[in-house]
C-alpha cells in the first residue's frame, strides 16, 4: 500500500475528533472521505498532511514512516500535495508566482519554468501572469491544483475542493480533476460531504460517522452491499424507511419487504432507486402528496395511512391526484435491510 494512516486517534480538548481510523490508499488511487459536517474528515486529512500534530496512530507512504512512534515530519517535508479550504491562493502573489512558491527547493531560474509547465497541465497555460482575483473560481481552483502537485507529491490531499463553486462547473471540473489525479498516480485522499462527489470522484468511498470509517468499499460493491445504511444511502434517490422485523419480514408503513436472517426487532430499510413501486388502489397503504414527471415515469410522494410522519416516493406509471390511495410493491433487490441499534 502507497499511503497507509493506521490507527489515528485525536482529540481537540474532550472532543474525539478521530476515534481509531485505518485507512489505505494505493497509487493512483482516489478515496473518498465522506460523511456529514463534524464527523473528522478534516482533521484526518490535517492529521495525515502534517498540519496538526500526531496524537495516536501512524502514517507511512511507500513504506517509509512520516509521524507516530515518536516521529512527526514537518508539513512541508512530506511528500504530500494538499488543497485545503484556509490553504488559498496568496492573494498578492500571480497564479505562476503562487505554483512557483511551492517549489522553493529549485532554483529560482528553475522554478519559474517548472511552474509554468505545471499551470499548462492544469490548462492555463497563458494566464500565469493573472493574480488570483482575475481568474474564476475554477481556474483558481486549478492553479491551486498546480500547487499541489508542483513537487511531484506521491500523495494527494484535497479538502471540499469544489465548495466555492457553483454546480455546473463543479460537475466539469470533477471529471477533469479526476483525469487529472489518474495522470499523476498519486494516492488520493478526497474529503467531501456531497456523496454525488463522493460517487463521481472515488475508487473507494471512506464512510464517516462521529469519528470513525464505518465502512470503506467501491461505489459498486456499496451500492451492491453496504454493511451500513450511511453507505447504502449515498446513491441518488435512496430513500430510508423504519420498521419492525419478525420472521424475516419487515413491516414498514407501507408495506411488508422481505428480509431473509434479519433479526426480531426495529429495522431500517435503505430503498434505493426504482425500489418502490405504486400503483392507484383505494384500499393502499399510502396517500399521494405531490406527483411530480421525472421522465419516463412519475414520482409520486406518498404519506403513510397509519402513520402520517412517514413518507416515501415512489414511481408511479401515470400521475396522480393529491388524495388518491396508492399501494407500494417494494423490489427486495433494491432494499437493504439493517437492524436498528436500540
Ligand atoms: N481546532 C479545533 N478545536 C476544537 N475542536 C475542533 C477543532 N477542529 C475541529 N474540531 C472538532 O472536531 C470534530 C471534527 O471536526 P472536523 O473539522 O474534522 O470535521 P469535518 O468532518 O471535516 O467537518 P466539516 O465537513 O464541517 O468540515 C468536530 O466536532 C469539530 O467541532
Amino acid at each position: 500500500m502507497s499511503l497507509v494512516l493506521a490507527d489515528i486517534v485525536h482529540r481537540y480538548g474532550r472532543t474525539l475528533a478521530v476515534d481509531r481510523v485505518s485507512l489505505e490508499a494505493e497509487r493512483g488511487e482516489i478515496v473518498c472521505l465522506f460523511g456529514p459536517s463534524g464527523c473528522g474528515k478534516t482533521t484526518l486529512l490535517r492529521l495525515a498532511a502534517g498540519l496538526e500534530r500526531l496524537q495516536a496512530g501512524r502514517v507511512a507512504l511507500d513504506g517509509a514512516l512520516l509521524a507516530g512512534n515518536g516521529l512527526d515530519t514537518p508539513a512541508e517535508r512530506r511528500p504530500i500535495g494538499f488543497v485545503f479550504q484556509d490553504y488559498v491562493l496568496f492573494p498578492h502573489l500571480t497564479a505562476i508566482e503562487n505554483v512557483a512558491f511551492a517549489l522553493n527547493v529549485l532554483p529560482r531560474k528553475a522554478r519559474r519554468a517548472r511552474a509554468e509547465e505545471e499551470l499548462a497541465r492544469v490548462g492555463l497555460d497563458g494566464l500565469g501572469g493573472r493574480y488570483p482575483h482575475e481568474l474564476s473560481g475554477g481556474q483558481q481552483q486549478r492553479v491551486a491544483l498546480a500547487r499541489a502537485f508542483a513537487r511531484g507529491p506521491r500523495a494527494v490531499f484535497l479538502d471540499e475542493p469544489f465548495s466555492s463553486i457553483d454546480a455546473v462547473l463543479r460537475r466539469r471540473l470533477r471529471d477533469e480533476i479526476r483525469r487529472m489525479l489518474k495522470e499523476r498516480g498519486a494516492a488520493t485522499l478526497l474529503v467531501t460531504h456531497d456523496p454525488e462527489e463522493a460517487l463521481a470522484l472515488g475508487d473507494r468511498i471512506a464512510v464517516m460517522k462521529a469519528g470513525r470509517i464505518v465502512e470503506a468499499a467501491s461505489p459498486r460493491a456499496l451500492f451492491e452491499a453496504a454493511k451500513t445504511p450511511e453507505g447504502a444511502s449515498l446513491f441518488p434517490g435512496a430513500q430510508q424507511l423504519f420498521g419492525i422485523a419478525a420472521g424475516g419480514m419487515l413491516t414498514t408503513p407501507f408495506g411488508a419487504v422481505t428480509a431473509p436472517g434479519l433479526p426480531d426487532g426495529p429495522a431500517l430499510a435503505v430503498v434505493q432507486a426504482g425500489g418502490a413501486r405504486g400503483v392507484e388502489d383505494p384500499a393502499g397503504t399510502g396517500v399521494v402528496v405531490d406527483c411530480r414527471f421525472a421522465g419516463p415515469d412519475w414520482r409520486a410522494r406518498l404519506r403513510a395511512v397509519s402513520d402520517p410522519a412517514a413518507e416515501i416516493v415512489v414511481v408511479a406509471s401515470d400521475c396522480a391526484a393529491p388524495g388518491a390511495r396508492f399501494a407500494v410493491r417494494f423490489d427486495p433487490a433494491r432494499a437493504r435491510i439493517f437492524p436498528r441499534p436500540a
